[in-house]
C-alpha cells in the first residue's frame, strides 16, 4: 500500500498555522516562559538516558497542537505504520524502506514481496559477529598468515559517511585495528591512505550498495593493482571483502564469495549503516558494541512507532523544523555537538537529511508551492564559538539550532568538562534571551568605557529570541549513538511525509554522473 497524497497546504490546520504565525512572530520567548512557570518542564521530553528541552522554541502550546494537528491530517499514524511493516512506500522505486528490520530485536515476520527477510536479516548480522570475532582474535588472517592491523573502507556517500561518523564517533570504544575510510575519486586520497599501509596486514572493505559507483570501484581497482605489487590474484580471497546487493558484480571483481556480506534493496544507501555497510563498525568497536548501537537504535524506533505525538521525540523536532522551515522562512538548520568525536555528525546529516527531503515535486509528480529540505550545516562545539556562531548570534537569518551535549566525560576530565558544558548551556541561553541595550549600557558604564557608549551601544544588541532545542545525554556510547542517529533518521522521514514527497530515492544525483560520463568518453 502506497502512502496517502496530501498537499500540506491545504490541511485545516496549515491555514490555521498561517494565522497563528502572525500572532506569535514578534512574540519573544522570554514573554513566553512568563507565561508558564512550568514551561521547561512542559516542553521537555525524555527517553532512556537521553533529555530534550524544546523550550527555547518560538512555540506556543497552541504551535505545538497545530503542528501535531497537520502531522494528522498529513496521515503520518498511517505512514509510519507503513514504514514499519514494509509496504513499498519508496513508490519511485517500488521498494519497502526497512532499515528498521535491521535492528529490529524480534523475530516477528516482516514481509516484502509475500517473503519474510527476519531469517536473512539475522543471518547476516551472524556473519558479521563471526568475521567481526575472528579479525579481532587474529584468527582470519591475511595473504601471508599475518593477523590484521589495518582496515580500509572503501565506498561513498551512505557507504561511507554512516560508518565514518560512527567509527570516529565511538573511537573511545575501539580496539587494536586502525580503521582507515577512502572514498573520493581524487586519486591523492588514496594514495594517502595507502602510502601508510602494508599489504600482509591490510583488510580492505570494498562497500557498495550497487557495486558500480564509480569513485568506489576506481578506487578499489587502484587498491587491488597496489595490492598485487605485492601478491597474487589467489590472495585477494585473504585481504578483500564486500558488502553490496550485486553479488555478480563483486565476484566479477574477484572477491570470493564467502568474503561477501550481503545487503538488499530495501536499505536505502543514507540508512544504511546499520546493515553489513556497518561491517567497519563492527570490526573497528567489536560486535558487542555494534550490537548495542543496533540495540540503541531499535529503542527509539520503538518509542517513535508507538509513543502519540505530543511525547514524540522525532515527530516534535520534525514539527518544530517545518514551523521554522515553512513559516518563518529559515532556509538552514544548524546540529553542533558538545563532543570532539562526533566531527563527521553534520556531514552524515547532511546526506540523510537533504538527500532525502531535497525534492521539489509531491507525490503525485507535481511542482511543490512550499518550502522542502533543510540546509543542514554545523561542526562541534566549542570550536563553533569561534568560528560561524557570530552569524547565528546576530546576522540577519533565523537560524534553529540543535545543541547536543554529554553528561558525563568519557576520560572523566572535569575541569575540561564543566568548562565545556558551560558553553553547551550559555549558548542556548544567549540565542534565547540576547541582550539588551539597557544591558550593554549598563556593562559599558561599569567598565567605564562611558564616551564609547554611543558609538558602540548597537553594535553590541544581542536582539535575542533565536531558538534551539537542547539535547542532553547520560553520555556517549554505542546504545546512545543509535538512538541519536534513529531521531534524526524519523524524523527526516516525518517531515518527508508532511511536505508529501518521497523521502527515499535520489534521483537529483544521477545528472552529474551522467555528465562526467559523457565528458570522460568525448
Ligand atoms: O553504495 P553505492 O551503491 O556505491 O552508492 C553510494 C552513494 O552514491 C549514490 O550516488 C547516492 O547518491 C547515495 O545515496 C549512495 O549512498
Amino acid at each position: 500500500m502506497s502512502l496517502i497524497n496530501i498537499n500540506p497546504t491545504t490541511t485545516a490546520s496549515w491555514k490555521e498555522l498561517s494565522e497563528h504565525y502572525k500572532d506569535i512572530k514578534d512574540i519573544h520567548m522570554k514573554s513566553l516562559f512568563l507565561e508558564d512557570s512550568d514551561r521547561k518542564k512542559n516542553m521537555s521530553l525524555k527517553f532512556e538516558d537521553l533529555h530534550l528541552d524544546f523550550s527555547k522554541n518560538r512555540i506556543s502550546e497552541e504551535t505545538l497542537t497545530l503542528l501535531l494537528q497537520l502531522a494528522k491530517e498529513s496521515k503520518l499514524e498511517d505512514a509510519i505504520e507503513k514504514y514499519f511493516r514494509g509496504d513499498k512506500i519508496n513508490a519511485t522505486e517500488n521498494r519497502a524502506v526497512l532499515h528498521t528490520a535491521l535492528r529490529n530485536n524480534n523475530t516477528e515476520p516482516i514481509l516484502v514481496d509475500g517473503q519474510d527477510i527476519v531469517p536473512e536479516v539475522h543471518e547476516t548480522l551472524q556473519k558479521i559477529k563471526k568475521f567481526t570475532q575472528e579479525v579481532v582474535q587474529g584468527e582470519f588472517k591475511g595473504y601471508s598468515g599475518k593477523p590484521f592491523t589495518d582496515v580500509v573502507n572503501v565506498g561513498i556517500g551512505g557507504s561511507d559517511l554512516g560508518p565514518n561518523m560512527v567509527v570516529e564517533g565511538l573511537h573511545y570504544y575501539k580496539n587494536h585495528l586502525k580503521t582507515h575510510f577512502v572514498s573520493n575519486i581524487d586519486g591523492d586520497h588514496v594514495a594517502e591512505v595507502l602510502k601508510e599501509l602494508d599489504p600482509e596486514t591490510t583488510l580492505f572493505v570494498i562497500v557498495s550498495k550497487t557495486f558500480t559507483t564509480q569513485e568506489t570501484l576506481t578506487n578499489a581497482e587502484t587498491i587491488k593493482k597496489w595490492f598485487l605489487q605485492s601478491a597474487t590474484e589467489n590472495d585477494i580471497q585473504y585481504n578483500f571483502v564486500a558488502v553490496s546487493t550485486n553479488l555478480e558484480k563483486v565476484k566479477g571483481f574477484g572477491i570470493a564469495e564467502d568474503n561477501i556480506f550481503t545487503m538488499w534493496n530495501w536499505v536505502g544507501g543514507r540508512y544504511s549503516l546499520w546493515s553489513a555497510v556497518g561491517l567497519s563498525i563492527s570490526l573497528a568497536i567489536g560486535f558487542d558494541n555494534f550490537k548495542n548501537f543496533l540495540d540503541g537504535a531499535y529503542a527509539m524506533d520503538q518509542h517513535f512507532r508507538k509513543t502519540e505525538f505530543r511525547h514524540n521525540i522525532p515527530v516534535i523536532l520534525a514539527v518544530i523544523s517545518i514551523w521554522y522551515n515553512n513559516f518563518f522562512g529559515s532556509e538552514s538548520e544548524v546540529v553542533i555537538p558538545y563532543t570532539q568525536y562526533l566531527q563527521k555528525l553534520a556531514p552524515f546529516l547532511q546526506q540523510l537529511s537533504m538527500e532525502s527531503n531535497g525534492k521539489s515535486v509531491d507525490r503525485n509528480g507535481e511542482k511543490v508551492t512550499y518550502q522542502t529540505g533543510n540546509i543542514i550545516w554545523g561542526n562541534t562545539g566549542t570550536n563553533v564559538q569561534h568560528a560561524f556562531m557570530q552569524l547565528v548570534h546576530q546576522g540577519t537569518k533565523l537560524i534553529p539550532v540543535d545543541f547536543i551535549g554529554f553528561k558525563e566525560s568519557l576520560y572523566g576530565n572535569e575541569d575540561h568538562h564543566q568548562k565545556l558544558m558551560a558553553n553547551y548551556y550559555a549558548q542556548a541561553e544567549a540565542l534565547f534571551a540576547g541582550k539588551s541595550a539597557e544591558e550593554v549600557h549598563l556593562d559599558m558604564k561599569v567598565s567605564g568605557d562611558l564616551q564609547k557608549i554611543n558609538t558602540l551601544l548597537p553594535f553590541k544588541v544581542f536582539e535575542g529570541n533565536r531558538p534551539s532545542n537542547a539535547i542532553l545525554i547520560k553520555k556517549l556510547d554505542p546504545r546512545s549513538l543509535g538512538s541519536l542517529i534513529a531521531i534524526y533518521e524519523h524524523k527526516t522521514f516525518v517531515q518527508g511525509i508532511i511536505w508529501n514527497i518521497y523521502s527515499f530515492d535520489q534521483f537529483g544525483v544521477e545528472l552529474g554522473k551522467e555528465l562526467a560520463n559523457k565528458l570522460l568518453v568525448n
